[in-house]
């Protein structure tokens, strides 16, 4: 049979009729980025569908993801499930036996686990994008901000090898996609990774030995021109 053209294959998916894994997904996004390390972790096969968000955002992704409007959006046999950590959480119980699994199974390390994820959420992304954004005295808080969440961090990777323990796990994919955004940051805020915290640049290292992580990331370079991109987008000086 003749295989589906890229039109076929896209009204299939707005459709609902397409079965199996799509990730509504954006080349430097480190949210959708969680995701295809998950996935990449799993084996398990996904269509990723670039998505537009600088311009007019597509119907799929308004139709998936009407609260946010945001990529990452997971569609399981046409159904949505928004937020790169929900995601994550659905893929372990959406597929049990697929190894490894991210999260441990003792409840208390899984709550543990679950603290650091969203510790990363509250602050790492969004201080960052104070820290280009803002100038002066805001940038100064940013920067502030910043070292004393990537210190907070270092200290709770401790010598371990992951924030998993022995094995990478959530907490790992939740923040290796970020420490691709950690050159532009440094640039802005005038620090270094490696002097304030070399525990946690050499996990990053560690972590970019792993094909599913190497193959994802973006080099810190090309994060750097997306935000000199983004700051021509937004009119910031
Ligand atoms: N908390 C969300 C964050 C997702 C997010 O911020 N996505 C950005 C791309 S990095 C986006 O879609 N932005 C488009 C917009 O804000 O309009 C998650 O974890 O999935």
């Amino acid at each position: 049979s003749v295989p589906a053209s890229p039109k076929q294959r896209k009204d299939r998916i707005m459709a609902g009729e397409k079965k199996g894994l799509v990730l509504l997904d954006f080349w430097v996004s480190p949210f959708a980025q969680r995701c295809r390390i998950a996935l990449a972790e799993k084996g398990l096969a996904c269509e990723s569908l670039e998505q537009e968000l600088l311009g007019d955002k597509s119907d799929l992704l308004l139709g998936s993801n009407p609260v946010h409007k945001k990529v990452p959006v997971l569609l399981h046999d046409g159904r949505a499930v928004c937020e790169s950590l929900v995601i994550l959480e659905y893929i372990e119980d959406a597929f049990p036996g697929a190894a490894p699994r991210l999260l441990p199974a003792d409840p208390h390390a899984r709550a543990q686990a679950r603290f650091w994820a969203d510790y990363v959420d509250k602050r790492v992304y969004s201080c960052g994008t104070r820290l280009w954004k803002l100038k002066g005295e805001g940038r100064a808080a940013a920067r502030a901000e910043m070292l004393e969440t990537l210190r907070t961090l270092d200290a709770e990777l401790g010598d371990r090898a992951f924030f998993g323990g022995e094995a990478f796990g959530f907490v790992d994919v939740a923040l290796i996609p970020l420490t691709s955004w950690f050159y532009s940051y440094e640039k802005h805020g005038g620090f270094s990774v490696e002097e304030e915290c070399p525990g946690l640049a050499e996990w990053a290292r560690r972590c970019g030995e792993r094909e599913s992580v190497a193959k994802v990331l973006t080099p810190p370079e090309e994060v750097h021109d997306f935000i000199c991109l983004l700051k021509k987008h937004y009119g910031v000086e």
